[in-house]
């Protein structure tokens, strides 16, 4: 990827808010199910909000950092098609996990935080449109550090 989008903590609060508002009247709602790892951030967020207090996970593994992998499904939350229930993870990128979801809950509202072009298509809604050569770095893939001052560069 020759491009980074770097988020922070509170810009993907704000954004998880905006996905929330979205998705009112929260009494249409079953649940919530996550998919794990990266959906469980908007999840909790979406929880809140919507006052939701059931919430599942899909746990689905498919990059090691930023190579992808074959996809695997690790655990699967029994929600049937998935009538009623919305299902969020963070990003929708090249759309090979949003396929599997899809096809594991036809009917669920999938919506993610953020979208690549390859993707989007596959989602019923997200916030924010990112290019497909950019590499999202999440908030919780970061942490903190000391920055030299320029005159130390
Ligand atoms: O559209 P795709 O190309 O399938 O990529 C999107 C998926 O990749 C990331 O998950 P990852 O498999 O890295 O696992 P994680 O959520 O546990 O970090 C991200 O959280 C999405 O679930
Ligand atoms: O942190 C991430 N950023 C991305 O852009 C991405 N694409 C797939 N999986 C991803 N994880
Ligand atoms: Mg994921």
């Amino acid at each position: 990827m020759s491009e980074k989008y770097v988020v922070t903590w509170d810009m993907f609060h704000m954004h998880a808010r905006k996905l929330a508002e979205r998705l009112l009247p929260a009494s249409q709602w079953k649940g919530i199910v996550a998919v794990s790892r990266g959906g469980l951030f908007p999840a909790a967020v979406l929880a809140r909000e919507l006052g939701v207090r059931h919430v599942e996970t899909v746990c689905i593994a498919s990059y090691d950092h930023d190579q992808q992998s074959d996809l695997r499904v690790l655990h699967k939350a029994e929600i049937g098609d998935g009538t009623g229930w919305i299902v969020v993870d963070d990003l929708v990128d090249t759309g090979n996990t949003a396929r599997a979801i899809r096809e594991m809950y036809p009917q669920a509202k999938f919506v993610t935080v953020f979208a690549k072009p390859a993707g989007a298509e596959l989602v019923d809604d997200y916030i924010i449109d990112i290019p497909q050569n950019t590499w999202i770095e999440q908030p919780w893939d970061m942490g903190i550090t000391f920055v030299p001052p320029l005159s130390r560069k």
